[in-house]
């Protein structure tokens, strides 16, 4: 596979924080790089030092060249913070945008990938919070680019907006384009990504297909035990029990063991009122490597949201 991006040893302070310690990662052609992390732990610091955006220790090549003189219509960039003038509607915010490259898609095919089209003539201010999120991917869209960088494309959008911009992304990887996205949304990279780079304090943890790092990091099938109450203590068992969102978790247990876990929670004083034989997946992986849960803006997802979805609603529903 042809190496579209390749970073070495990138490095980035801000007075005594160390946003980026020394990352260094490769992307293929076509394929798709998730990166997660808690909050702070350098994600849009890598992806502005990967476009160019920022200043940076270390060196870029996009395309085979420096990240400064390449050419930029190849490009395709959703910075996390991006505020648009709010007067223009979404179509005049896609033609605006569109009219800074020489070669661009088509912009009402534009606005009806990212679920606009009932939409175009709303201004950017009087569109849903999800809408005008919708609108940025649309301008990250539209020069049709061969690279395509989203800082956190999906937050603020709901389910179903969220499953639509998914499938665009799926439908572009699927012709070629290579992207590299950022979230705090699990399912989103499992459910998108070839490889996730896992990030925290600026270093890079792990990076592997989502897959990968569940086999090495996600730790054993696990029983969840969901109580009549907030569990008050973590009881004593005989098995490693953690809780969690007022729920215990029993790890390392195998299924002969269910009716022993059972009886002793009993003995314990504890009457389970329902349990969950899980699988590890990715958020397992992102509290083993990170120490934390996913937490803010990342809560974890339906899983219906990983099944196949149904077209977005014309009005977004995102208030
Ligand atoms: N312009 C800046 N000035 C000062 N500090 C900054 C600046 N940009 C980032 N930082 C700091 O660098 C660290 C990494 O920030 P960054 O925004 O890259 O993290 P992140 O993983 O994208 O976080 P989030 O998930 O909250 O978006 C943080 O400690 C942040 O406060």
């Amino acid at each position: 596979m042809t190496d579209v991006l390749v970073a070495r040893d990138l490095a980035r302070t801000y007075g005594d924080t160390v946003a980026l310690a020394g990352v260094s990662l490769s992307v293929g052609e076509g394929e798709v790089l998730g990166l997660v992390g808690p909050n702070g732990a350098g994600k849009t610091t890598l992806v502005r030092a990967l476009t160019g955006t920022t200043d940076a220790e270390g060196a870029v090549e996009l395309f085979g060249e420096s990240s400064r003189t390449v050419n930029r219509s190849r490009i395709g960039l959703l910075p996390q913070s991006f505020d648009p003038p709010a007067r223009l509607t979404a179509r005049e915010l896609i033609e605006y945008y569109a009219g800074l490259y020489d070669h661009t898609r088509d912009v009402a095919a534009v606005l009806s990938d990212v679920g606009l089209e009932d939409a175009t003539g709303t201004a950017y201010e009087d569109l849903s919070g999800g809408q005008q999120r919708r609108v940025c991917v649309g301008t990250a869209l539209v020069n049709d680019p061969d690279l395509l960088v989203l800082d956190e494309p999906t937050t603020g959008i709901d389910p179903a907006g969220r499953r639509a911009v998914w499938r665009l992304l799926e439908g572009l990887a699927d012709t070629g384009t290579t992207i590299v996205l950022t979230t705090h949304y699990m399912a989103e990279v499992e459910r998108l990504a070839d490889r996730v780079g896992l990030l925290s304090d600026g270093e890079l943890l792990a990076l592997d297909a989502p897959q990968a790092l569940i086999d090495e990091y996600g730790g054993q099938t696990r029983l969840v035990i969901d109580l009549d109450g907030e569990p008050q203590t973590t009881p004593s068992i005989g098995f490693e029990t953690t809780r969690s969102d007022g729920r215990l978790v029993v790890h390392d247990v195998s299924p002969t063991e269910i009716g022993a876990v059972v009886d002793r929670l009993t003995d314990s004083g504890i009457t389970p009122a329902s349990l969950t034989w899980r699988e590890p997946d990715m958020e397992d992986v992102y509290l083993e490597l990170t120490g934390t849960a996913v937490g803010h803006g990342g809560d974890p997802l339906d899983p219906t949201e990983l099944e196949a979805a149904s077209p977005v609603a014309a009005d977004g529903g995102e208030r």
